[in-house]
């Protein structure tokens, strides 16, 4: 199922900061929000994300299928980093943390609290939590900041995976993530954006 949004219009404080903008993501593909700051990028993502209303427009093909990332890791500071992940792989009734233990870097960490982990630590489990969402459609607002090369490299890599098996990913960033193929869509406030559409081109 593809992700949707048509003549769409986000707002912040009842204004519109983006609008007239349409795009199709299929499964297997990935979408790379560009744009200035204060464009309205985190802005489209949470409304993708349910966060908030559309002002105006269609989005189709979100809801539940949803994994978002936002800015801040929200992870829970007094449980540990396994028992965050177990947290919300019940929370989305997955069972397996493991994979997300192994893609993320974060063995030898498993029994630390989440609050005394280091920033980049921190974000790796933040990210690790997709892997245990289940979810097909990752919504990532800047994934990479914090990370070190080597951090940035493994998430391109699960992102890769995860395209793989057929999930897509809508991220916003301001760092190259050497996703080659990934399709760039350049935000642009109050302009009508291009129309993309992803449904036939080269798989990632
Ligand atoms: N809570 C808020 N209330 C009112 N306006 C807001 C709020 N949050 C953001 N804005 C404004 O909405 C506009 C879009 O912000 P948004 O965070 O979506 O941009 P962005 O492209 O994600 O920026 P950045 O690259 O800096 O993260 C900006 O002008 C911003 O100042």
């Amino acid at each position: 199922m593809n992700l949707t949004v048509r003549d769409l219009a986000v707002a912040r404080g009842g204004v519109p900061v983006l609008e007239a903008l349409s795009f199709t993501l299929a499964p297997g593909r990935a979408l790379v929000l560009r744009g200035p700051n204060g464009s309205g990028k985190t802005t489209l993502l949470r409304t993708i994300a349910g966060l908030q209303p559309a002002f105006e427009g269609e989005i189709e093909g979100a809801g539940e299928r949803i994994a978002y990332a936002a800015h801040s890791d929200g992870l829970k500071s007094m449980l540990s980093v396994t028992e965050n992940l177990r947290f919300w792989a019940q929370v989305f009734a997955q069972t397996d943390i493991e994979p997300a233990l192994d893609a993320f870097d974060l063995r030898g960490l498993e029994e630390r609290m989440a609050g005394t982990l280091s920033a980049g630590q921190k974000r790796r489990l933040g990210l690790a939590r997709l892997m245990v969402t289940g979810r097909p459609v990752w919504v990532l607002d800047e994934p990479t900041v914090s990370l070190d090369t080597a951090s940035v490299a493994r998430f391109a890599e699960a992102v890769r995976r995860h395209l793989a098996e057929g999930g897509s990913a809508l991220l916003a960033t301001h760092i190259d993530l050497g996703l080659g193929e990934a399709q760039v869509l350049d935000v642009t406030p109050f302009k009508a954006a291009p129309r993309v559409s992803l449904e036939d081109e080269a798989f990632l």
